[in-house]
């Protein structure tokens, strides 16, 4: 139940349960993968089943699809679509620009192809995922299976000869396995440290044979909703800067707090 919530999980839920005011009945919604976007899925149920709330769904990953189905979103595809009104995700670091590095859970991919094809992208995050300058958390990369070896040494040359600082890479396992991506992919995840020129790195990254897609997310996101362990939320628009802070109370709901996973 809330009451027995951890800080770190008020915040996403009260940044999700803030964000899901952005909804309205109708609309083509893009949902995302991951813990905070998680809460997210669990709120929009709640809505569609008490509330009447009509909409359709997107989800960025078979663990959101399964979720949203189990709490009764109706599920489309992409392509079903073709446009959407909005996408509500999660990120692993939002900079002053509300530039992002995304993928933590190995989404980045059909994330970012559904923000990209979204009207607006609202971010949800606890005010920990806040950095000055993005990079200390590794960046995601995705990678064919094929030669991933030869794309991981490419990948490394590149950044030593671009001078970014760090330039290790790891190859992303599951146990003992690499992980392997809803698109059957692998993920390098690169220890930078610190990102000087994330637009031109993303730019560079996918130049790269072998790559799919990189995880930095630049002018894609419209406004965070970043959440607080106490409850408050605070909402950050990239034109307007922080629109609103205010305090929301939780709900404990057993639809809500039961069995929830990301
Ligand atoms: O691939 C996963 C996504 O980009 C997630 O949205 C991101 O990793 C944040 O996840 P969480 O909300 O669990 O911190």
């Amino acid at each position: 139940m809330a009451g027995e919530l951890s800080p770190i999980d008020k915040a996403k839920f009260v940044a999700a349960k803030r964000a899901a005011q952005y909804v309205e009945d109708g609309m083509r919604v893009g949902l995302g993968t991951g813990s905070t976007a998680a809460w997210l899925v669990r709120c929009l149920g709640e809505m569609v089943r008490d509330d009447g709330l009509r909409i359709k769904g997107v989800p960025t990953s078979s663990r959101t699809a399964a979720l949203a189905r189990e709490v009764g979103i109706e599920v489309i595809s992409l392509d079903e679509a073709k446009w959407l009104d909005l996408t509500i995700d999660g990120a692993d670091e939002f900079d002053g620009d509300l530039n992002l590095i995304k993928g933590g859970g190995g989404a980045l991919l059909q994330e970012k192809i559904v923000a990209t094809a979204s009207d607006q992208m609202v971010v949800i995050a606890d005010v920990g995922k806040e950095v000055e300058t993005l990079g200390a958390f590794p960046l995601p990369i995705e990678v064919i299976p094929f030669g991933w070896q030869t794309t991981q040494a490419l990948v490394e040359e590149t950044l030593i000869s671009m001078d970014v600082l760090g330039r290790t890479s790891t190859l992303r396992m599951n146990g003992e396995v690499p992980f392997v991506t809803d698109e059957g992919n692998h993920i390098l995840d690169l220890h930078l440290n610190r990102i000087g020129n994330a637009r031109q790195l993303a730019l560079v990254i996918n130049q790269m044979p072998g790559v799919v897609e990189n995880g930095l997310f630049i002018d894609i996101c419209d406004a965070v909703v970043i959440g607080y362990g106490d409850g408050r939320v605070e909402v950050r628009d990239i034109n307007e800067g922080t629109v609103a802070t205010e305090r929301l109370d939780f709900v404990e709901t057993d639809n809500l707090f039961s069995d929830l996973s990301d």
